[in-house]
């Protein structure tokens, strides 16, 4: 399906646009199956999401239907700051009534490989207990909506341009020890897993991603070696949400 790029005069109307569609998806998913699986990006991703955090939605969306997965995580102590569960915790999830068992973090004390094949087996599990629904497509799990950032560079989770596991097929979840971005030790969904959900919201705000934003939607974006963004391309739907400063190239 068709991309829908959702273009905003700021990043306080990125912000309220996002809050609308996450607020939405979450009533829908919950009428269809009591449950909405989300998988939050770490990043700048959070003062985005901020809305959700203020009045209506803190009140009306029923948060305890609410599963929470992480699409990329830095193998380091849950409380390190750079953690992305960490960022999520302090910035969103201690501020919302999630169930704690409904958050799904990385194993700590576990190498980049462990982490990544543990995080894998959980979600597998999952799957086989229904609290997931899998893709009938790829047979892989399907999220009701990924909340993915993108970096200056034009990744997303922690695929990064020159880096073979952007080309994984078969994995759910690997793991990088040399990321560009420090930390270097990550795991990270890979592109299969990602590209199953049902919903995948790219969520770009800020002028140092408008050149990423430029060749990934510009008028060369056929052209050459795609970046790690243009291989979102979900078998659900995909939306971008873009302020101004991001869309200032195009
Ligand atoms: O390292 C990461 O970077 C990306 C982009 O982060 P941002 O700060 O530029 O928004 C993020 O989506 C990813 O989850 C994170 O681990």
């Amino acid at each position: 399906m068709a991309p829908k790029v959702l273009r905003f005069p700021s990043e306080e109307a990125t912000a309220i646009a996002l809050a609308n569609y996450i607020a939405d998806l979450s009533a829908k998913s919950i009428a269809a199956h009591g449950s909405f699986s989300v998988v939050l990006s770490g990043g700048t991703l959070f003062d985005t999401t901020r809305k959700l955090l203020e009045p209506p939605y803190i009140k009306s969306i029923d948060w305890s239907k609410w599963l929470i997965f992480f699409l990329d995580e830095r193998v380091v102590p849950l409380d390190h700051p750079d953690s992305n569960y960490k960022l999520a915790y302090d910035g969103f999830l201690s501020k919302v009534p999630i169930p704690k068992s409904n958050i799904y973090p990385i194993k700590e004390n576990l190498s980049p490989e462990e982490a990544a094949e543990e995080y894998e087996q959980r979600l597998k599990q999952l799957v086989a207990n229904n609290t997931l629904k899998t893709s009938p497509t790829t047979g892989f799990a399907k999220f009701d909506l990924m909340l993915v950032g993108m970096g200056p560079d034009g990744h997303v989770a922690s695929l990064f341009c020159w880096h073979f596991q952007r080309f994984e097929k078969q994995k759910w979840v690997t793991f990088i020890t040399d990321s560009p971005k420090p930390p270097p030790p990550r795991i990270t969904f890979t592109f299969p897993l990602i590209n199953s959900a049902s919903e995948i919201a790219l969520v770009v705000v800020g002028e140092e991603k408008a050149d990423a934003v430029k060749v990934a939607l510009g008028e060369h974006a056929s052209y050459g070696y795609p970046l790690p963004v243009q291989k979102v391309s979900p078998e659900g739907n995909l939306t971008w949400f873009l302020d101004n400063g991001a869309t200032s190239r195009l």
